[in-house]
């Protein structure tokens, strides 16, 4: 799978192949649908399947006071296509003379000119060009005229909406809803950090923790979840607590990942953590004992929720 940054000089083995172009934040199940169909397509025109995608998000040029924080990481969005079949991804750097180009331009420009596409995959509420100016049916219109194929695969939908990525975002980020997103999303919502230096109260009280920080994408709702943590490719169930430490008397909310069984010294180390479920609201506890109690059920839930749930080995390229 190859991620390129640019479309000036795009390799042989990425251009007249089948593409689909949108934001693809988190990779849900309604980008599954469609990639499914892009490789069909790649395979009936004896090309690679190419999703064209744009970083950062538009919003965050246009509005950026609008911007959610999102949902991947670019590296992280390719290894999930990537997972899906995907044969390259363009993760284009979004620029205003980008986003200014009108329908017809950025179709004869990326598409035909740079992408040299012979076929097209799109959802029902794919829009493109200056003002979100053209939809599925214009884009109809000129594939047919450049003898292209154009597929519009039907929505994926989960309790009778369709699944979206801001919906996503706003199950994950408002209600801490983990396992609701999960459902809907390729694989466990997971963000990254770097583990720093906590208050160091965790290992005296008897669950050391990793705080986490420089968190790059959407953090979830204050509360305390089941997960795992990785580290490269070793990983450990995790206890996470997302919000203040009330018993303490600390109301600065901190992301910290007790990783069960695991001994080792983080700090200064990049992290991944996956969110599983949510398992109860942050609460101030009358006594440490009280807490340390509370902590060792959280821990136990954690496990088993970790257990059942274990996902799948992190992507490395070339596998
Ligand atoms: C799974 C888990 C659940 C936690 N729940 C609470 C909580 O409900 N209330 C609270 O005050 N602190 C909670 N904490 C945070 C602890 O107070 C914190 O880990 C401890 O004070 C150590 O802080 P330090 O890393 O800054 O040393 C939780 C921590 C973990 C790992
Ligand atoms: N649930 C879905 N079912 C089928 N196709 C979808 C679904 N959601 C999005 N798509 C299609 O995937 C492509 C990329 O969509 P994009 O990621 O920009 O939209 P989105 O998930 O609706 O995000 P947002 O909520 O931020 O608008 C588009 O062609 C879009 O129509």
């Amino acid at each position: 799978m190859l991620i390129v940054r640019q479309i000036d000089d795009l390799p042989a083995e990425l251009r007249g192949g089948a593409v689909t172009i949108g934001n693809f934040d988190g990779v849900h199940r309604g980008h599954a649908r469609l990639v499914e169909r892009l490789r069909m397509r790649a395979q009936d025109v004896g090309g690679p399947a190419i999703v064209f995608t744009f970083d950062p998000h538009p919003v965050r040029l246009l509005r950026p006071e609008q911007c959610p924080p999102p949902l991947t990481w670019t590296e992280r969005k390719a290894e999930l296509l990537a997972r899906l079949g995907v044969d390259g991804v363009v993760a284009y750097p979004t620029s205003r003379a980008l986003l200014g180009l009108s329908a017809r331009q950025f179709f004869d420009q990326i598409v035909v000119e740079k992408l040299a596409a012979k076929a097209m995959v799109e959802g029902p509420n794919f829009y493109f060009g200056r003002s979100r100016e053209g939809n599925v049916s214009l884009l109809g219109e000129f594939t047919a005229a450049a003898g292209m194929t154009l597929d519009v695969v039907a929505s994926a939908e989960e309790q009778g909406q369709m699944i979206s990525s801001s919906r996503i975002r706003n199950l994950i980020g408002d209600q801490g809803d983990v396992a609701a997103a999960g459902a809907m999303l390729t694989a466990p919502y997971r963000l990254r950090g770097i583990v720093t230096h906590g208050a160091g109260r965790g290992a005296t009280i008897g669950f050391p923790t990793a705080n986490l920080e420089g968190i790059d994408t959407l953090l979830p709702a204050h509360g305390v979840y089941a997960g795992v943590g990785w580290r490269g490719d070793k990983s450990w169930p995790a206890a996470i607590n997302i919000g203040p430490n009330p018993t303490f008397g600390e109301s600065t909310a901190k992301l910290e990942a007790h990783l069960i069984g695991c001994n080792e010294s983080l700090y200064g180390q990049p992290m991944e953590l996956d969110f599983l479920d949510r398992l109860r609201d942050v609460r101030r506890f009358d006594t440490t004992v009280e807490l340390t109690d509370q902590v060792s059920q959280d821990i136990a839930s954690a496990q088993r929720i970790a257990a059942q749930l274990a996902p799948p080995p992190p992507f490395r390229e070339g596998r």
